[in-house]
């Protein structure tokens, strides 16, 4: 099967490193490609970051449904960007990586916490776990404090504040796993699970066996109700292209 990993911002190497992690995890006859939008911001820490991206999400996933061939989609942001508008485009599974790695941590531990690069983004988590029905699951928010791309421009930095905030969560929050709050985090995961010695769940590997899982069961995304395609309609000014689908 050939599942696709889009990255909403706009880093190719940070697109590079995701694909990397989740191929590693793919199974055998998973072949994992992966993009990005062509215009947007190059890493989300915002709602307004968001919102731009997730028009990129969409581009994406249209991108993908010409090309043919693509089996399920990975939105590989935490904010899940455009989430719902990218499964009312395809009948093919597209995952979030917020709501894949939600799922997973409630299978192996009653309470996790999150941590996620910049505090100011931890109120769009906090959406996502009640808008996905697992807020009583979560018993924090954290963040290192760290921009998305010091993941990538300073990354031994970055890994030290992660596993320090990561080792807070573990003493004092009264948890049985971490979620990592990043797409950047992907290629991290073992590194930190052994530093914390927690199981730490990252969203980028639960998405991609979730996605797995779902074709396999020759599931997709329902055409019946909220997430049939969109109505044929005219866009205008740059979205003209987008016009009756
Ligand atoms: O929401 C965040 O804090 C992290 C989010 N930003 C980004 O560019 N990729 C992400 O996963």
């Amino acid at each position: 099967m050939h599942i696709r990993v889009i990255n909403p911002n706009t880093t190719a190497s940070m697109t590079a490193a995701m694909r990397q992690a989740a191929q590693q995890q793919a199974a055998e006859g998973t072949t994992v490609s992966a993009s990005q939008p062509d215009a947007g911001p190059v890493s989300i820490e915002s709602h307004f970051d968001e919102a731009i991206s997730a028009v990129g999400v969409a581009e994406e996933v249209l991108k993908g449904e010409r090309e043919g061939g693509i089996d399920a989609y990975v939105v590989a942001c935490f904010g899940d960007p455009g989430l719902l508008a990218a499964r009312e485009l395809t009948r093919a599974p597209v995952i979030g990586i917020a709501e894949a790695a939600f799922h997973l941590a409630t299978l192996i531990s009653t309470r996790f916490s999150i941590v996620t690069s910049l505090g100011r983004t931890g109120i769009i988590a906090e959406h996502l776990l009640q808008q996905y029905g697992f807020s009583h699951h979560c018993r924090r928010i954290r963040a290192a404090e760290i921009p998305v791309l010091d993941l990538e421009h300073h990354p031994e930095a970055a890994f030290t504040r992660i596993v320090e905030e990561c080792c807070r969560a573990r003493d004092e929050d009264g948890i049985g796993a971490i979620v990592l709050g990043c797409g950047g985090m992907a290629n991290l995961t073992q590194e930190i699970s052994h530093e914390v010695g927690l199981p730490v769940v990252e969203g980028v590997s639960a998405a991609l066996k979730l996605a797995e899982s779902l074709v396999s069961l020759g599931l997709y995304t329902s055409k019946h109700g909220d997430l049939a395609y969109p109505l044929p309609k005219a866009f205008t000014g740059k979205f003209s292209g987008l016009s009756d689908l």
